[in-house]
């Protein structure tokens, strides 16, 4: 079996002497798409943040690409195609949809898909109809949107893709579950945190689920559907 791209063991996060993150254990594999699971607070967005430097953090193995990335800071782990989307969006409100993507224009990446503006108005046809509105304009669901399109803009291998879903509206969730499978069909890896299973079986292979910073169960997402003991443990609101 080949190694896979991402693989993270032993990791360790603080928020100042806060320690939040006990030993999380995962791999994300080529062209897979790996669903972060957990309640509220279990370390989620901690997880996505330490992989991309973003957090104090310290790990046995933190290799991306067969590079270690425990040494380095979150913008040359970004320059290594680890695209970061977090939760809240993060886009240029004065400038418009066309002008946010080419503030995350790079260059092609050897190994990873790469992406153009007329590429993304396919994959969000939403986006496309409002190519020369500014963000001030757009709705919560559609800068979420943009924030990804405009991460995909920097051509990276593998998205951290924080709560994709959270507090849009189901017609947002559908659109944005395909485009996550439109990805993976491009040969784009995965790793997204999620609250909401009907999302997480909708797009993802494989599940970890974690809760009070420590890794409690990894499997298939067919697996999680059908382990009622686990969901009702670690899932179940
Ligand atoms: N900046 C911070 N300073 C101190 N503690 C924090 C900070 N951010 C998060 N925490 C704590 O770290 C723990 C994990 O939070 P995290 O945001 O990673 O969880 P999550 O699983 O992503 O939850 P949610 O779904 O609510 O985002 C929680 O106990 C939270 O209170």
């Amino acid at each position: 079996m080949s190694e896979a791209l991402l693989t993270v063991d032993g990791l360790q996060a603080w928020y100042g002497r806060a320690h939040i993150l006990d030993g999380i254990a995962l791999t994300v594999g080529h062209g897979e798409v790996v669903a972060l699971m957990g309640r509220n607070g279990a370390g989620k967005t901690t997880t996505l943040k330490a992989i991309m430097g973003l957090v104090e953090r310290r790990a046995t193995t933190l290799r991306f690409d067969r590079r270690e990335l425990s040494a380095l800071p979150a913008h040359r782990i970004a320059r290594l195609g680890v695209g970061y989307v977090p939760e809240d969006r993060r886009i240029f409100a004065d400038l418009t949809v066309e002008e946010n993507l080419e503030v995350g224009r790079q260059p092609p990446r050897p190994g990873a898909p790469s992406w153009t503006p007329e590429k993304l108005f396919a994959l969000f046809p939403n986006l496309a109809e409002m190519r020369g509105r500014r963000g001030t304009r757009m709705s919560g669901g559609e800068q979420q949107m943009l924030t990804l399109a405009r991460t995909l803009m920097g051509n990276p291998s593998l998205l951290l893709l924080d709560e994709p879903s959270e507090g849009l509206a189901p017609l947002i969730v559908r659109q944005m579950a395909d485009a996550v499978r439109r990805l993976k069909a491009e040969g784009l890896s995965v790793l997204l945190s999620e609250q909401s299973l009907s999302f997480a079986s909708a797009v993802a292979d494989r599940a970890c689920v974690i809760e009070t910073g420590r890794l409690r169960w990894t499997g298939t997402m067919t697996e999680l559907m059908t382990d009622n003991g686990v969901r009702a443990a670690y899932l179940a609101v």
